[in-house]
């Protein structure tokens, strides 16, 4: 349960990490947005000035200039004399035309006359028609006395012209006549296309009242197809760019400034770089921490599995290169090397070195999982308590260790164990009674050459079939106490069929025959009864 509540509080962490990190990547593309919005905005405010500027410092003078250079000259005529017949021109016309922003032409036409005058000097090559010319309607035109005409092809040179005109009125308010000024609109282009130069931006000059288009400067920064007249949302503008319109009856010229796509693109980059980028790094920075980090945790999941399985972790080791699993492995090698370590110490006769009771009842319990043949053969030193009494307890020692020492030589690779002050085991899968004692002899005979004195043994030995049976030890105990019965020094087995035989009558079995079978000579069996036999 616990580990449950640990685990699930893992995932929720988890769980918010990601949230978090998908959060501040919401939040960067947001912030991005909005930033870009701000932006598009700015620029939008700012060429909106721009316009304004072009028609403060431009077109509203320009316009004023000829309306009022118009009205100075109007002031000045002879309005009677005019109606006469007479010339219009006189000395102001010549100041009026040097003051003007963009000098042309300036005209006079005398409606009842149907007399152009004109400054400078103009006497046109072909026959002139003055009520088929553009700037006629201007007479005859509804609203104000002052009008802008145009654009329209000049008479002689065929060049584009603009034309602020005004009505000229007798005192009873009779139109007299029409006052014109000329405005060639290429000057109007080229003072314009010099302002925008480097600006990146389209320009369209528009008649105020007819809407007709007087130039366009940039035209090829203009969309090929469409514009961004409609475009509204900071997405749109984009993709479209933006068109800004700038209206003003006074200068009688309308503005529309088209901002190419392009134009934003900066804003575009200089938001991703700053912002979202950012941002978008910190999100793939926390998922790339995250994903490094469940793979440690997979790794180390594994790792512990197999360790847990049994694997060596010296193996695991050497197969394993990540620095996580490296001090983990290191650890679970140390723990295992000192469990090994603790194991061994426990299992182990400190006395003698060889394995003790403890180890012998585990590997005694362990056989009994195993269906087979299994010799148990128990060893008690012979009156050991007189060695001890006679040589002293240290004396007595050391006979165990050079007993123990012995009988390991002897059986290996059978083990052996001292499971008690002076008695020792050995367990074998051996079963052949002529591979026993052929052991067993050896062992007497090692141990009687032991120095300074020889040492004897009683040896108590059993053979079963089938190792799950449990009464090995007891049996073998019973083989031990026969031949302490007997004298000691000797042997006695009793084989997996049951039969007993002694040092003091020994069979004479076929080796390498099995203890199981019946001994080739007739064996004098023994008849003594075990305890409890
Ligand atoms: N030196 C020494 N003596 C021990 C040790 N453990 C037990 N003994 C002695 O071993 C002796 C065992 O004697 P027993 O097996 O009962 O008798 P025994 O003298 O060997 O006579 P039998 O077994 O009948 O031949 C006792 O005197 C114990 O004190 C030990 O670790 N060191």
């Amino acid at each position: 349960m616990k580990i449950r509540q640990d685990r699930r509080s893992y995932y929720i962490f988890l769980l918010l990490t990601i949230s978090s990190s998908v959060l501040t990547l919401l939040i960067g593309i947001g912030m991005g947005w909005l930033n870009l919005q701000n932006t598009i905005e700015g620029r939008g405010r700012d060429f909106h000035k721009l316009l304004l500027t072009l028609d403060s410092l431009y077109l509203s003078p320009l316009s004023h200039n000829n309306q009022t250079i118009l009205a100075i000259i109007e002031e000045q005529m002879d309005k009677p004399a005019i109606a006469r017949g007479e010339p219009a021109l006189n000395a102001v016309w010549n100041a009026a035309y040097r003051l003007r922003a963009e000098p042309a032409y300036l005209f006079f036409y005398n409606m009842a006359t149907n007399r152009l005058d004109t400054y400078p000097h103009w006497a046109p090559n072909e026959p002139y028609n003055p009520k088929v010319r553009p700037w006629y309607q201007a007479l005859l035109a509804e609203g104000g006395d002052s009008q802008l005409i145009g654009p329209y092809r000049e008479f002689n040179s065929g060049d584009w012209m603009l034309s602020y005109t005004r009505r000229v009125r007798n005192h009873d308010g009779a139109i007299l006549g029409l006052l014109i000024a000329d405005i060639p609109v290429d000057r109007i282009h080229e003072r314009l296309q010099q302002s925008l130069k480097d600006v990146g931006v389209g320009l369209r000059v528009l008649h105020h009242q007819t809407g007709e288009l007087i130039t366009e400067i940039y035209p090829e920064r203009f969309p090929p197809s469409g514009d961004g007249s409609h475009a509204s949302s900071s997405w749109q503008i984009l993709h479209h760019g933006q068109q800004l319109n700038y209206r003003n009856g006074e200068s009688l010229l309308d503005l529309q400034l088209y901002l190419p796509a392009s134009l934003f693109m900066e804003s575009v980059l200089g938001t991703l770089r700053l912002i979202v980028l950012p941002m978008v790094l910190l999100f793939g920075l926390s998922l790339a921490s995250l994903t490094v980090l469940i793979l440690i945790f997979r790794a180390e999941q594994r790792l512990v599995a197999k360790l847990l399985a049994g694997e060596d972790p010296e193996v695991l080791h050497q197969r394993l290169s990540t620095w996580f699993s490296r001090d983990v492995l290191a650890r679970a090698h140390l723990l295992r090397h000192e469990q090994m370590a603790n194991r061994e110490a426990l299992l182990t006769d400190p006395l003698t070195g060889i394995l003790n009771r403890r180890a012998f009842d585990l590997d005694l319990a362990s056989t009994r999982n195993q269906a087979s043949a299994l010799t148990l053969m128990l060893l008690d030193v012979d009156r050991f308590k007189e060695v001890n009494d006679q040589f002293g307890h240290q004396e007595g020692d050391r006979v165990l260790i050079a007993v123990a020492r012995q009988l390991r030589e002897v059986m290996q690779p059978a083990l052996s164990y001292r499971i008690g002050g002076d008695e020792f085991a050995v367990l074998t899968a051996e079963r052949r009674a002529a591979v026993l004692l052929d052991s067993v002899q050896r062992l007497q005979h090692a141990l009687r050459r032991l120095t300074p004195g020889s040492v004897t043994v009683s040896i108590g030995i059993a053979t079963v079939d089938d190792s799950r049976d449990s009464g090995l030890f007891e049996l073998a105990d019973a083989s031990l106490y026969r031949s302490k019965q007997h004298g000691r020094d000797g042997w006695t087995l009793r084989t997996a069929h049951g039969d007993w035989f002694n040092s003091g009558s020994p069979p004479v079995f076929n080796v390498p025959s099995e203890t199981g079978s019946r001994p080739a000579a007739a064996p004098k069996a023994d008849t003594s009864t075990p305890p409890g036999g």
